[in-house]
């Protein structure tokens, strides 16, 4: 038998990812996480100092905490991890094992597999104005790793999605100015946040788009931005410290088109699941934002549920007599030393 043979090789080190992990543990099974950025935490390092509040009995905590802690928890049982593993393909070998194929030339061999990519490969779509890179040095920003970093200054955030939005409510307290433009006459993000914004004093600025880029005397920085009116094509012009730009990702997604297995799709991306994670390949689950399935939950909490019913799933699928699902944790006895250690502290 192959030395290196997981029970399950987790492919992304996201939420999904790292709770698989834990329950896997939970599970007694051996596991492999394949990640292709250099740390774990999936798209919550998106949004390190946005507040957490809808975490089912957590209280309120940053992305950058909830990312420390889903990172504990999921290297409980010291699963192996590879980071900078960008995995490209999956196939079944001759005695019915997957190869997981990644970029750097290894070869995972695991009983089962669970697919927990999420959004994919993400890179930032980019600011359509020549010589916008330049700026990126200084004030052109793609992401907001510290909001602390915009206090007291004019920011301008293109974009009407999500994430624009988020940044948007997370900044009007702590800059000078907010304001967010939008190609689009209304924003496409969740209710509750678009009403937050709307009633707060962050600008918006719908059917206007960045045309121009105008640089400081030094010629290192943008000091002024020209927005033009989709509908009229005015010309307008801002007075800005920091412009943001959240115009969507580019999505890496080749890995299930480049894998040589029957894998169903929705709408060329997801894997079609069962609500318990089972996609159209035996021995294949999906967890988390990559999977679609009718109970399907884009949230951190349907994540992790995604996650256990597939673990459950891999789990009977190597040992079809295995219990329907874990014990919960205080009945376990993978737990009884553990909680002890932690009783001495209570
Ligand atoms: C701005 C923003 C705010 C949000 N706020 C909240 C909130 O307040 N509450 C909430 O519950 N949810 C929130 N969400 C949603 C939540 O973050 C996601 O539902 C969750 O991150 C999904 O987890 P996941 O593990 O499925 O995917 P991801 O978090 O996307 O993780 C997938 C991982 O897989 C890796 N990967 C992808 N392709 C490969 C490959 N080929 N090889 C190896 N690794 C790969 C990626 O690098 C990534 O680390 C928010 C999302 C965004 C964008």
């Amino acid at each position: 038998m192959h030395k290196n043979l997981f029970d399950v090789t987790i492919i992304g080190g996201g939420p999904a990812g790292l709770y698989s992990a834990f329950y896997s543990g939970l599970r007694g099974m051996k596991v492999n996480i394949l990640e292709y950025q250099p740390h774990l935490g999936g798209k919550v390092n998106v949004y390190p100092e946005k507040m957490i509040w809808d975490a089912g009995g957590m209280p309120p905590v940053t992305g950058a905490k909830m990312v420390e802690q889903m990172i504990e928890q999921g290297l409980t049982f010291n699963p192996s991890v590879f980071l900078n593993e960008k995995v490209e393909s999956i196939r079944k070998n001759e005695s019915g094992h997957f190869e997981v194929q990644t970029a750097s030339g290894n070869l995972h061999i695991s009983k089962t597999v669970i697919v927990a990519v999420g959004s994919g490969i993400l890179n930032p779509q980019k600011l359509q104005i020549e010589g916008a890179e330049r700026f990126e040095v200084t004030n052109l920003h793609y992401t907001v790793q510290s909001l602390k970093k915009f206090k007291d200054k004019t920011v301008l955030i293109s974009g009407g999605g999500n994430t624009a939005i988020d940044w948007a409510n997370e900044l009007e307290p702590i800059a000078k100015k907010v304001y967010i433009t939008h190609r689009s006459c209304n924003f496409k993000g969740h209710e509750a946040q678009i009403g937050q914004l709307m009633s707060s004093t962050a600008e918006c600025l719908l059917n206007t788009q960045i045309t121009k880029l105008h640089a400081n005397e030094a010629h290192d920085g943008i000091d002024r931005v020209e927005l033009t009116h989709s509908i009229t094509n005015e010309l307008s012009s801002l007075e800005v410290d920091d412009v943001i730009i959240n115009h969507g990702y580019e999505i890496d997604a080749s890995l299930i088109k480049n894998s040589a297995l029957p894998i169903e799709m929705v709408d060329d991306y997801f894997i079609k699941t069962e609500s318990s994670g089972s996609s159209s390949v035996p021995g294949l689950y999906a967890a988390g934002d990559i999977s679609k399935h009718d109970g399907k939950l884009n949230l951190l909490m349907g994540a992790f549920h995604d996650a256990a019913n597939a673990v459950n799933e891999a789990k009977r699928y190597i040992t079809p007599d295995a219990g329907a699902a874990a014990m919960v944790s205080s009945h376990n006895d993978v737990f009884k030393e553990k909680n002890r250690e932690l009783a001495k502290n209570i």
